[in-house]
Order: structure tokens, then C-alpha cells, then sequence
């Protein structure tokens, strides 16, 4: 038989009006983000905001209910990876506020300084993403629509960590290199166990593409790029395509740009999941094609938030953006259907 040729699927009903949908809506939807400090939560996540704009999607973040700013924690020695240093339950209390349509007054941190500011009035949105070191601990999970984990290899993380801390954050390099030694322990007992309760798990290691390369791999000159794995759970019924397309005459020009993109069927944590492995420069156009694809399923005509930063707009953050941004909008979409 003939090998069926591959066409582009219908529309699936009601897909490409999910912004329309969404501010319909009374009650916000609650997509939590956890992971260790520097691994990327924000980076990785503002794809979202950026995609349905600040009318649709709010941000919080839960270093607000530490118990303890900087200074104080310099005496105590403790760290807010400790659970008991945060006032997880009222910020569970506040969660629960939003989501019933409240307006509430959330707690701010400080980073420039380590210090607390005065609480920030909070109107719920349609959708608020709430990211912090322990988003999907027991209270704050049940109330979670979607839940990622961002799991960072800890020599990138280190890297990242260092770099913002005493750009934007006022630590000496010492400071910083004795804080995450004294915290990794401290990151396997408190935060790395909440991988078990995400909907999707982002995982960032350094390139592997040197290990693919035949001799010394040459790159031109660029941002760095990663190796991604997004760790998904196959959804079922009816999904709608997502279009980008793969020009093979780039793929083998002279100056190729190192790119990898595969999808691995695998067993985790009992589970069926799909690995989708992302590494590389993708090329912008191919970008610009699936953004266009992601907007049009949302509803909207052109990416409805501010212009991302300089550091935001580099092809690989802005395609790391998307592959999380597709499966938590069609989870939206699913939910709100
Ligand atoms: N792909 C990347 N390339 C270069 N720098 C990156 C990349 N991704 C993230 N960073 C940088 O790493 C730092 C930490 O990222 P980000 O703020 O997203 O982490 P976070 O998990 O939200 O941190 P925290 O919870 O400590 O506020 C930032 O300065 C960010 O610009
Ligand atoms: O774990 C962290 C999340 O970013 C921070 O270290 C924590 O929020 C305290 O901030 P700072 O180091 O700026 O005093």
C-alpha cells in the first residue's frame, strides 16, 4: 500500500481560541513552577506571558514568604530551601484567595538588597504562574492546574547562579560559591523529590552535541546553547498539529548550525512518557514558523506580551520558551474546552 501522504490535520474545535477563552473565565488557573534557585524557572516560563500578554497571565513568586531576609539568615544559618523557613501555608491560603477571583496583598522579596518590601496588591489574571523552591509541596499541588519541574544540571546551574547573583544580586563570588556548596544537600532533601508530582519535567544539561560530532565540533560564534529534555506524558485523544518546518538544504550547507531535536518513547517512574530532546541552534525562521503556529492556536495574532529582553530573545531561550509553552497551553486548552 502506498505510504499515506502527510497532510496537515483539521482543526481541532474550538483550538485558536483559547485567549478568547481564557478571559472569559471567572477563576484563574494556577500553573505551578518549581525547581532550585538559577535553574531557570523564570527564564524558561515567560514564554507564557509573553505569548498571551500581562492581561492574561500574572506572575508570583514565592521567595516573598521566606521567614528570614538575608541578613537574618547570615545569623541563623538557615537557608530557604528549608521548608520551615517559608510561610508555606499562608501562601497556600493566598493561592486559594486568587483562585476563588480574590484580590490579595502578596509578600515581596527584595533580591537587589535581601530584604523584604511591602506587600504587592495582586488582581487574579486568567492564568498566574507561581514559581518558587517548593510550588508543588503537599497543599500547593492540589490546587496546581499544571505543574513543571525545572531540573538543571548542577554545573550549569552553578554557572547561572554565580553569574546573576553578583551581577543582580549584590553577592561577593566567594559568597556565592560557599552558598551552593552548603546548599546541595540541602537541594536533594528539600526540592528535588516535588520531580514526582510534575506534569512535566524540564531537565537542562550542557551540550552533548561535542559527543555527536566527528573530530572537533565548530560552531560560529553564539549564545550557548544546551542540551533540553522535556519529559512529557502522552496525551490522549485528538492533539493539533504544531508545524515547523525542517529545512534540510540548512542542514547540509557549509555553514550548517548544530541542531538536534528527537522524541524518545520511555518508561518513567512507571510511567509512559515521551523524552523530547532539544540541543542546539535552531534556525530562526524555523522559529518564527512555530511561534506563528503557537499564536494562531491561541487565538491571538502576534505574541500579546512586552518585548522580551536581549538575553530572552536568543533562539535557544526563546525555543526552550516554546516547547514549554506548547504543552502547558494545550493542557489550558484541554481544560477549558
Ligand atoms: N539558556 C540560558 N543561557 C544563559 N543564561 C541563562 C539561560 N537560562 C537562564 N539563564 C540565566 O540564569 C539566571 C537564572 O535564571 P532564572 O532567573 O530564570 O532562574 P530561576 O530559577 O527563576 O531563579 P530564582 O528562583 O533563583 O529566582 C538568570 O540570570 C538567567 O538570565
Ligand atoms: O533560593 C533563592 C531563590 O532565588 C534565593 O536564594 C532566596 O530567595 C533568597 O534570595 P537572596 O539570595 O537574594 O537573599
Amino acid at each position: 500500500m502506498p505510504p499515506t501522504p502527510a497532510t496537515r490535520a483539521q482543526p481541532i474545535p474550538g483550538a485558536g481560541q483559547l485567549e478568547q477563552r481564557l478571559r472569559e473565565r471567572r477563576q484563574p488557573l494556577l500553573i505551578g513552577v518549581a525547581g532550585d534557585s538559577g535553574s531557570g524557572k523564570s527564564t524558561y516560563t515567560r514564554g507564557i506571558e509573553w505569548l498571551l500578554g500581562r492581561d492574561i497571565v500574572s506572575q508570583i513568586s514565592l521567595d516573598g514568604y521566606h521567614c528570614e531576609d538575608r541578613a537574618t539568615r547570615q545569623t541563623t544559618g538557615r537557608t530557604p530551601l528549608d521548608p520551615d523557613a517559608n510561610h508555606l501555608d499562608q501562601a497556600v491560603e493566598h493561592l486559594r484567595a486568587l483562585q476563588a477571583g480574590q484580590t490579595v496583598d502578596i509578600p515581596v522579596y527584595d533580591h537587589t538588597r535581601g530584604c523584604f518590601l511591602p506587600a504587592r496588591r495582586h488582581e487574579p489574571t486568567p492564568v498566574i504562574v507561581v514559581e518558587g523552591l517548593h510550588t508543588l509541596y503537599r497543599g500547593f499541588r492540589e490546587l496546581l492546574d499544571f505543574a513543571l519541574y525545572v531540573d538543571t544540571d548542577a554545573a550549569v546551574k552553578r554557572i547561572w547562579k554565580f553569574e546573576r547573583d553578583t551581577r543582580e544580586r549584590g553577592y561577593a563570588g566567594e559568597a556565592v560559591e560557599a552558598e551552593i556548596k552548603r546548599r546541595s544537600d540541602q537541594y536533594d532533601r528539600w526540592i528535588a523529590g516535588q520531580q514526582a508530582d510534575a506534569d512535566v519535567i524540564l531537565r537542562i544539561h550542557p551540550s552533548g552535541l561535542d559527543d555527536l560530532a566527528l573530530g572537533r565540533l565548530e560552531v560560529p560564534e553564539g549564545p550557548s546553547c544546551h542540551h533540553l529534555e522535556v519529559i512529557v506524558k502522552p496525551r490522549p485523544g485528538e492533539q493539533p498539529a504544531l508545524y515547523f518546518p525542517v529545512d534540510l538544504n540548512n542542514m547540509t550547507r557549509e555553514a550548517a548550525m548544530p541542531f538536534l531535536l528527537a522524541t524518545v518513547p520511555s518508561r518513567f517512574r512507571d510511567e509512559t512518557v515521551n523524552v523530547l530532546h532539544v540541543d542546539g541552534y535552531m534556525p530562526p525562521a524555523a522559529l518564527e514558523t512555530l511561534e506563528r503556529e503557537i499564536c494562531a492556536f491561541a487565538g491571538v495574532d502576534s505574541p500579546a506580551g512586552d518585548t522580551p529582553s536581549a538575553a530572552d530573545r536568543t533562539p535557544t531561550v526563546r525555543f526552550a520558551q516554546m516547547l514549554i509553552a506548547w504543552p502547558i497551553l494545550s493542557h489550558l486548552a484541554a481544560l477549558t474546552r
